[in-house]
């Protein structure tokens, strides 16, 4: 048996024991995961800065705080992602108990990438924890450091449900050939389609998180000074080896020299005059990505930057102008230091430039015009839009992290991550008792039935509205009773507000003498009462 057959095995075995269903057990992993990061935080930032030259701030802020704060989330929302959700029902099914209950799936395949190790790879099995699922965990081999680091999870979680296995591509090949309950890739595209034709396998759902080339549009409407610091600061974090860069901006002609001149000058105000001897400015993962990136310029004007050290992966922050659309910096994701310009006549054109392309992850628009904002918005699809920042909709738990496309498919973060690793299971329970309404739906099925299932099937019930127009009713007919005398009331909620007095007099025949003498006491709600005879 292989060690990625065995770590399957034994993750599957553990999980088969009902250990995680208890919620204390989910929250003490959970806890654990999070002294990890905080006993580890030295080796982790030692590994990071091997592997991408991050600075342990860099480290701290761009992947450590992130991660804590799901993790904090997680712990403190858990019992309310876990428990029932009751849904609004159906006249059929007043009586019963209808909810969906989030089960764990069993195992899950987190497969993270390397340009932000820890994020990528422990944010996937915060949500896997939270849900309940047993995980093997397979880090990127190419920030090897970090890798290595991550084998010493199993001993802070429990060791038999979190396998960590280590290696490169044959080990992950090894791995989708195995029974998963889901798997959840961080990586490429094109590997993407890989996951997912084993996934297909063993009909295992995937959730997929890509990449690919985030647009950049930059209106003439706006404060250019501003607009370039965020780009700029998006763009060359982490040597823009992130998911969410930029990849290119999108502007007029009219102002292509002023954003060279102002993200010229952020880059000196960030990075200083001598970006290579910065503590705060990484370098490239290997110098595989370092040629490819390197390759990206030919063919294009450089007005920033543009040159680079093979021996150190450094590639300055560069600006390429008035590049093509056929050019080969366009031609797939950059996921490095180099932020091509690409001149078009307007919101218009930027738009049909962004629709003839994948979908992207991110579209970022800087804008003052909320109608050009918005037509963005409503003319384009994308994983998320931003407009007039950069990356931040990273550090935002309650947003669903994910693209559309090519970009990916499925989401994370906060709730969505635990959702996303969890089985929403239909349930509800009837009683034995009432089955005379039943009686609708067995054969014969006549046009009485019918008429009759139309009421039941097409009424949707929401309680919470029904047990407040009740009240209302209720205090309504008690003042009538008291002021007229009447004798009975009949109360009919009507929760879509539609005025159901018609349907009410002409098909219930209990009512059918009744005479409907209040109405709209509340939207939606009617009051019949009889009269004394
Ligand atoms: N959407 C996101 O959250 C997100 C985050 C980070 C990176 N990314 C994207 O990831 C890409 C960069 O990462 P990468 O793909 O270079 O990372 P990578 O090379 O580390 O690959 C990711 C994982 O896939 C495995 N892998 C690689 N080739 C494989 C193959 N042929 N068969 C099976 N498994 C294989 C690796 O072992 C690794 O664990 C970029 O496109 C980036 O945009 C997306
Ligand atoms: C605050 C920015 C964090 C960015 C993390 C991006 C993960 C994908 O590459």
């Amino acid at each position: 048996m292989s060690r990625e057959q065995l770590a399957v095995q034994k993750a599957r075995e553990a999980f088969l024991t009902g250990i995680s269903k208890p919620l204390e057990y989910r929250i003490k992993q959970l806890k654990n995961l999070k002294r990890f990061i905080t006993e580890r935080a030295t080796d982790i930032s030692e590994a990071l800065r091997k592997d991408l030259y991050k600075s342990e701030n860099a480290t701290q802020m761009f992947e450590i705080i992130g991660l804590e704060g799901e993790i904090n989330l997680a712990v403190s929302k858990l019992a309310e992602w876990a428990a029932p959700r009751p849904v609004n029902k159906n006249l059929l099914t007043i009586s019963d108990d209808v909810y969906i209950q989030p089960e764990p799936l069993g195992v899950v395949l987190v497969i993270g990438a390397w340009n932000y190790p820890i994020a990528v790879t422990l944010q996937p099995l915060v949500g896997a924890i939270a849900a309940g699922n047993a995980a093997v965990v397979k880090p990127s081999e190419v920030s090897s450091h970090t890798a290595k680091v991550m084998e010493l999870l199993p001993h802070y979680l429990d060791p038999e449900m979190y396998q960590v296995v280590t290696g490169g591509v044959p080990e992950t090949q090894e791995l989708l050939k195995q029974r998963f309950d889901h798997i959840f890739y961080t990586g490429n595209s094109t590997v993407g389609k890989l996951v997912m034709e084993a996934a297909a396998h063993h009909l295992t759902p995937v959730t997929l998180e890509l990449g690919g080339k985030s647009p950049c549009y930059i209106d003439k409407n706006c404060d250019i000074r501003i607009a370039c610091r965020r780009i700029t600061w998006g763009k060359y974090m982490n040597c823009g080896q992130t998911c969410i860069a930029p990849d290119y901006i999108l502007c007029e002609s009219s102002i292509q020299d002023q954003v060279i001149n102002e993200i010229q000058k952020c880059i000196q105000e960030f990075y200083t005059n001598d970006p290579k001897s910065f503590a705060d400015y990484g370098r490239i993962i290997n110098q595989r990505h370092f040629k490819r990136i390197m390759a990206l310029i030919e063919g294009s004007s450089v007005a920033i930057g543009g040159d680079g050290d093979e021996s150190e992966c450094y590639i300055a922050p560069t600006v390429l102008r008035d590049v093509k659309s056929g050019s080969k910096v366009m031609q797939e994701e950059i996921f490095g230091p180099i932020l091509p310009i690409i001149t078009v006549n307007g919101l218009k054109e930027a738009i049909q430039f962004i629709n003839e392309r994948e979908k992207p992850l991110a579209l970022y628009i800087f804008s003052s015009s909320s109608k050009v904002i918005k037509q963005m918005i409503s003319e384009t699809s994308s994983g998320a839009l931003l407009a007039n920042d950069c990356l931040v909709h990273f550090t935002i738990s309650d947003l669903p992290f994910g693209g559309v496309g090519n970009s990916g498919t499925g989401r994370y973060h906060g709730k969505y991550g635990f959702d996303q690793l969890s089985h929403l299971r239909s349930c509800l329970i009837k009683k034995l008792n009432m089955e005379g309404v039943n009686r609708i739906r067995y054969p014969p099925h006549t046009t009485e039935k019918l008429r009759w299932a139309r009421v039941f099937l097409l009424k949707q019930v929401n309680l919470a509205r029904w047990r407040q127009m009740a009240q209302v009713a209720l205090l309504a007919a008690l003042a009538a009773f008291v002021v007229k005398g009447y004798k009975g009331t009949c109360i009919r909620p009507e929760p879509d507000g539609t005025d159901i007095t018609d349907w009410f007099m002409q098909s219930h025949d209990v009512c059918s003498q009744s005479q409907v003498i209040h109405t709209s006491v509340q939207k939606g709600a009617c009051v019949v009462m009889q009269r004394y005879k």
